[in-house]
């Protein structure tokens, strides 16, 4: 690959400003806006879509190496994801992804494509995930703004944290900082309200609008939590239309010089009470004067036309910021509600706050931003530079120390007074209702030291900070009364009373030292009665973000730093010196040369050994080091250990389901030998019952020979002249089975002729003689076996005599007949509920089928063996034994049959 288009810059030969800038404008160039610095990723914001998000690619990004895949911000999900699951070298450890950059670098994109990646990896409770999707746009709804930087700005800062249980998520909490509420009621030009108000506009008609009778129409707009009650959506809309009537009362002086509201917003003042659920009086009151309770005394002092103004700002502000925190504590309702508390839970947190500002006039807003990105960029240098370098210096590791742009001093301060106490002087200053100028010289004289503090000679209260990203002018004019939030205890009275519940609630909240709304059920006071509510956290922001780093410093980081690559929100557009500007205050110069030089990895042995030892020796890593607690690895070494963890972890999975199978296939065996022992032994059983009722049939077979045999003896000794010889059968010329069914034929005869049809008689017996012809001629050979006729072959008996044969028979017994009046035969069975008939059809090719059946057979035993396995169509009842041939007959007939049966041995 080409050097500007090197992925990583750690890998850069030439290290310095002009060969970074030149490898990052050359991947912008081919829309690679992401890059990486060893482990830290760098983003610039192409300001066009491009195809680098689909689900494909999500897929790709899944647990794959990073140095497999270009570069890109899935791939920091997929590194968190798994570090997270102790699956990179290191133990299960909480992880936080910080993302960094000014205003529109793109860090809330970023963060949303982080969150998606993260979702997608843990798929489980798909309604958890959508939902922690889905609060995005609501929260963008409330806490975003277009400002000159960003159309679509994030005018607060927040840390989402997901909760995991093993590899799923389990719930979310968002955790939000610094709302800048002075845009409620002041926007610089350019610049615009949060999103929430042109929502609420959209789609209305201008009368309505007039009016602010927009209530109904505004519930319409995406926020479907399921924990926000239809009572209180509405209870919401109203409130946020109060604050736009409120907006639209203004102030003159009367002859007396006392201040009221002008004629003409008359109308709003009764609107805004309507809209809060108040007393028209009572808001006026509040906006007029205050009211504050010294020695048990009420003291009322009149505002004059400017307080009366600030007074109208500090509600609008204040009700604002409490209708986002309850939204916040919504969200987090609803986000948490699976989880338990029992269980361990892992962590991955997501930091995206507002980037770094610097505009023509910066107030306490800025301020605040300011010294809460001066925090993250004192974590990230704590963490690439100092704890790092110090931790070579502790382990004795050689190293040449890599100096870089510590920010350290602005914070804690260094024989002088950290600035971060600059807030905290503003909060007194604000108690003691000084002015804005008292505070700047307070600033002025207590700061003068700090290298980072300038004083500037101005007649307006003004002064300079030098802060990580550069020189920013603050102007205080305002600073104290224009933060006024914390409202007089008579307004927050008025509010607690309200007849809107959700207003109510909301000033009855407590505010923790975190600045979280704690919403509580409001308790009614009277208006009259002067409260002095103790606030205990008028500028929390300290605490907060105390707090916050806390938690951070307790993970394992992952950076993501965006880079601004134009003013213009122009895509394919690159200004050099606006990027060169954001690199050198981010200090990645020095960050690359301290990835390129450095050890990211440092784990302590116990818990290397823990994982890895057993690989060690078998890579060929070089470079590493070890120390005297640690080892240091380079970035890449973690990854490749980690690939060869997993190689191993394959490999065990491999040797643990053949050990399975094996050993599942050896008890199988078992089973199976088992079971063909219990077959063979009941299939020689049966085979023994067969045989015992074949005995049975034989020996009964040969009794009944016997009698037959003695009966003819007597008959013999009776009539001694007559001799009937088998052979008289042959004289016939018809001694065959058919015999069976001359005594029937000349009863049928007999029975024609009586009916005198001779016609139809003489018909019939031809007929049955050219099937005896046709039996003689063709059939005999085919159905003896060894000149034996089978047992269930009957000759040319009648339907009703087989019928006759069967009908004490078990079920299937069966036998086969030649029909009477047609060449074929006839298989008769008992069935279910009677004798069944089917006529068997003789093909050309000479093979047997019965009727309605698909399978010729070359021979009738043939055709009945099968039958006795496969059941007949339709109604699948089997043949089972063979019904013999004397079984219903006569004595005289069966002697005949077996004479017969005799003959046509000699015969054939
Ligand atoms: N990866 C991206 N692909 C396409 N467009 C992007 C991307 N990242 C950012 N943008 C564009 O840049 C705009 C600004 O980005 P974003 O709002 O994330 O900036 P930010 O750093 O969060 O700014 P702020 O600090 O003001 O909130 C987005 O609205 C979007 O149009």
């Amino acid at each position: 690959m080409e050097e500007h288009l090197q992925e990583d810059l750690a890998s850069l030969s030439d290290l310095d400003e002009k060969s970074l800038l030149e490898s990052l404008t050359g991947r912008f160039s081919h829309n690679h806006i992401y890059t990486y610095i060893g482990d830290i990723l760098v983003a610039v914001n192409p300001f066009k879509q491009l195809p680098l998000y689909e689900k494909e690619v999500s897929e790709r990004y899944k647990c794959r190496e990073k140095s497999s895949l270009p570069p890109h911000i899935f791939a920091v999900a997929d590194r968190a994801y798994q570090s997270m699951l102790g699956r990179l070298g290191t133990g299960p450890k909480n992880q936080c992804i910080v993302i960094s950059g000014e205003s529109g670098a793109g860090k809330t994109e970023s963060t949303k494509l982080l969150l998606r990646q993260l979702m997608e990896l843990c798929r489980a409770n798909s309604q958890l995930e959508q939902q922690i999707l889905q609060v995005n746009p609501l929260l963008e709804a409330f806490g975003n703004a277009q400002t000159v930087m960003n159309d679509n700005s994030s005018r607060f800062g927040k840390y989402i944290q997901l909760r995991f249980q093993n590899s799923s998520v389990k719930g979310a909490k968002i955790n939000e900082y610094l709302l800048e509420k002075s845009r409620v009621v002041h926007q610089d030009e350019g610049e615009r309200n949060f999103h929430i108000f042109y929502c609420m506009l959209a789609g209305i008609s201008p009368q309505d609008k007039e009016m602010y009778v927009f209530v109904v129409h505004c519930v319409k707009i995406c926020i479907d939590l399921n924990s926000v009650m239809t009572q209180e959506k509405v209870d919401m809309m109203t409130i946020l239309a109060g604050i736009l009537s409120l907006g639209n009362i203004t102030f003159e002086t009367t002859d007396s010089d006392a201040v009221k509201v002008s004629e003409k917003s008359q109308g709003w003042l009764k609107a805004t009470a309507g809209q809060f659920g108040v007393q028209e009086e009572e808001l006026l009151r509040c906006l007029t004067c205050t009211m504050s309770v010294t020695r048990g005394e009420s003291i009322h002092r009149l505002h004059n036309q400017q307080q009366a103004e600030d007074a109208r700002d500090s509600i609008a502000k204040v009700v604002y910021g409490r209708v986002f925190g309850w939204i916040v504590s919504k969200i987090n309702e609803l986000l948490s509600h699976k989880l338990d508390s029992d269980v361990a839970l892992s962590e991955i947190g997501i930091l995206d706050i507002f980037g770094f500002e610097n505009f023509a006039v910066n107030r306490f807003e800025q301020l605040c931003i300011n010294l809460a990105n001066e925090q993250l960029q004192f974590f990230f240098n704590h963490h690439i530079f100092l704890m790092e370098q110090n931790e070579y210096k502790e382990e004795g590791i050689q190293w040449e120390t890599i100096t870089f742009k510590d920010n350290k001093p602005i914070l804690v301060g260094y024989r002088s007074v950290p600035l971060t106490r600059c807030l905290a002087l503003f909060e007194l200053f604000f108690n003691l209702q000084a002015t804005d100028g008292n505070f700047v010289d307070k600033l002025n004289s207590k700061f003068k030291a700090n290298p980072h503090f300038e004083v500037v000679k101005s007649h307006s209260p003004l002064f300079t900070i030098v802060h990580y990203a550069g020189k920013v002018q603050y102007n205080a004019s305002g600073f104290l009364e224009k933060n006024r939030d914390n409202i007089p205890a008579n307004i927050r009275a008025l509010f607690i009373n309200s007849v809107t519940p959700l207003l109510s609630v909301l000033f009855a909240a407590t505010i923790s030292r975190t600045g979280t709304l704690m919403p509580r059920k409001a308790k009614v006071c009277s208006t009259m009665k002067p409260l002095v509510y103790h606030c205990h956290a008028k500028c929390p922001m300290q605490h907060s973000l105390a707090v916050l780093m806390e938690k951070m410093f307790a993970a394992s980081p992952h950076f993501v730093r965006c880079i601004k690559p134009n003013s213009s929100k122009l895509p394919d557009q690159l200004d050099s010196k606006l990027v060169m500007d954001q690199l050198r205050y981010n200090g990645l110069l020095e960050t690359i040369r301290i990835r390129r030089e450095g050890f990211s990895w440092r784990p302590f042995f116990k818990e290397f050994v823990q994982r890895c030892i057993s690989i060690l020796n078998t890579t060929e890593l070089r470079g590493w080091k070890c120390g005297s607690s640690r080892l240091f690895f380079k970035y890449w070494h973690q990854e490749e250990l980690a690939r060869l963890l997993e190689r191993l972890g394959k490999a065990a999975v491999v040797i643990q389901k053949n050990y399975h199978a094996m050993s599942c296939r050896r008890k199988y065996l078992v089973l199976l030998a088992e079971v063909r022992r219990q077959q063979q032994a009941q299939r020689e059983r049966e085979m023994e019952e067969e045989m015992r009722m074949r005995r049975q049939l034989l020996e009964e077979e040969e009794r009944k020979r016997q009698l037959f045999m003695e009966q003819e003896n007597k008959s013999k000794r009776e009539h001694s002249f007559v001799t009937r010889k088998p052979w008289a059968f042959l004289n016939l010329g018809q001694a065959t089975p058919f015999d069976n069914d001359l005594q029937v034929n000349t009863d049928l005869m007999k029975l024609l002729g009586q009916s005198g049809d001779e016609e139809r008689a003489k018909e019939k017996r031809k007929k049955r003689n050219n099937t005896i012809r046709w039996f003689k001629e063709t059939q005999v050979r085919k159905v003896a076996r060894n000149g034996t006729f089978p047992c269930w072959f009957h000759g040319m008996i009648t339907r009703r005599q087989a019928e006759d044969l069967l009908i004490d028979k078990p079920l299937g017994c069966f036998l086969i007949r030649v029909g009477q009046s047609r060449e074929g035969y006839t298989l008769t069975y008992r069935g279910a509920d009677r004798c069944r008939h089917y006529m068997i059809e003789m093909q050309s090719n000479g093979k047997y089928v019965i009727l309605g059946e698909d399978r010729a057979h070359s021979s009738l035993p043939d055709l009945v063996q099968y039958h006795t396995q496969v059941g007949i169509e339709p109604l699948m009842e089997l043949l089972t034994i063979p019904c013999g041939q004397v079984s219903s007959a006569s004595a005289v007939s069966k002697a005949s049959f077996l004479h017969k049966k005799f003959y046509i041995i000699t015969f054939s």
